[in-house]
């Protein structure tokens, strides 16, 4: 049953799913945790998840990270050799676009983030057009590893690509890796199993601290001699945890009991699409799961408008994406659309024309300490 009352902190917050909490079980997990060093594969609780994870994605090994951008990187620089190398990826692919410039710094790698074709998700059209062989050609550095990301904004890629591309980098001996940091989304929404997805990947990273609820951490799964190799990286760059058991056995639980109510994350996201789209609001890309993306050049809301009102309407929200999660409540949904209605009935006598690069998580948000205007102070300059 959706959370008619307040139960979470964050019953309100719509910026991202990154700000769910650790429920009471996890909480209280804690006490009896194990506290071994992990670093030296002693800690009980970190084994057991690694291994629980490992057999959901039906893959040889998993490492616990502390975040899915470590998870991530060391991922694709396990893959990789040395440079010239070059990773083919979706522009808007979080791992080149909000990783801070990770591939260029561990991996030494260039990037060729592609526009998909479809205007949706990625196909193997899309990397065949952009693939650079290594095929001895001293101006190029050679593709050596495709990084997919499913769910992307949200958006769920049909399991027949990926079998395509996966099949084709095989081939043509390409390294195959997925950003599945919402793949437990696109499986609760398909009823694809997560080792149904893994099996066309060389490595997959699945975050645990996103949609399904704890405080820290993501999982990457792969072949052991990959894993190990990543592990390398991992405590190079800092990523050793100690006791890690208790971020573990939250973790763990979290996967037990929250991976089967994202399903309602997603009704409360296609709810508000619904909405969005019945009063003009076109949206950027199919509601798939549990974003909401309105699209910036025809939906003209001022980002200083829709702080406003949503700081007078209780809800959090940041750009011109809207993340949905179990712990929101039915009472900030509602304020949530009312917030929407609002701003964008402003932005039809005020439009509002972004300038520069999309700055999805950079947007003015109730939380941050920006002045907060009212609708007039904000006209078009004419
Ligand atoms: C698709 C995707 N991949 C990876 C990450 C990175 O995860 P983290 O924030 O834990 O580094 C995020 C951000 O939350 C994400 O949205
Ligand atoms: C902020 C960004 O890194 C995060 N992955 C999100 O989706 O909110």
């Amino acid at each position: 049953m959706p959370a008619a009352e307040i139960q979470y902190e964050c019953h309100n917050e719509f910026r991202s799913d990154t700000f769910t909490v650790p429920t009471p079980a996890m909480i209280a997990s804690v006490a009896t945790c194990s506290v071994g060093d992990s670093v030296y594969k002693e800690d009980k609780d970190t084994l057991a998840l690694e291994a629980k994870i490992a057999n959901m994605a039906q893959k040889e090994a998993a490492l616990f990270c502390v975040s899915g951008t470590l998870s991530n990187q060391i991922a694709l620089r396990a893959h990789l050799n040395q440079p010239p190398h070059r990773i083919l990826c979706d522009f808007r692919g979080h791992v080149y676009a909000h990783e801070a410039g990770g591939l260029a710094t561990l991996s030494q790698a260039m990037v060729t983030p592609v526009i998909p074709s479809n205007g949706t998700y990625l196909t193997l059209e899309d990397i065949i057009d952009n693939y650079i062989p290594d095929d001895g050609d001293i101006h190029m550095a050679p593709t050596k590893v495709v990084s997919l990301e499913n769910t992307i904004h949200g958006i769920i890629m049909p399991i027949e690509e990926i079998e395509r591309i996966s099949y084709w980098c095989r081939e043509n001996n390409v390294k195959l890796h997925l950003d599945g940091a919402r793949l437990w989304n696109a499986s609760a929404e398909t009823g694809v199993s997560i080792a149904d997805y893994c099996k066309y990947f060389d490595t997959v990273s699945l975050c645990l601290s996103k949609t399904l609820g704890a405080p820290i951490g993501s999982i990457l799964v792969g072949e052991k001699r990959l894993i190990e190799k990543a592990n390398h990286f991992k405590k190079q760059n800092g990523g050793g945890i100690r006791q890690a058991g208790m971020l573990a056995r939250m973790a763990s639980i979290a996967v037990d009991e929250n991976f089967s109510k994202l399903h309602q994350a997603h009704l409360y996201a296609l709810d508000v699409a619904k909405f969005c789209e019945a009063n003009g609001m076109t949206l950027e890309c199919p509601c798939d799961t549990n974003f909401v993306f309105l699209d910036p050049k025809k939906v003209k809301i001022n980002p200083s408008v829709l702080a406003a009102c949503a700081k007078k309407n209780d809800v959090k929200v940041m750009g011109n994406r809207f993340a949905f999660h179990f712990q929101n409540s039915l009472v900030a949904i509602e304020n949530l659309k009312k917030t929407l209605l609002e701003a964008y009935q402003d932005s039809l006598a005020n439009p509002y024309v972004s300038r520069g690069a999309v700055r999805l998580y950079r947007s003015v948000s109730q939380s941050s300490e920006s002045t907060v205007v009212s609708p007039e102070d904000h006209k078009e300059k004419k």
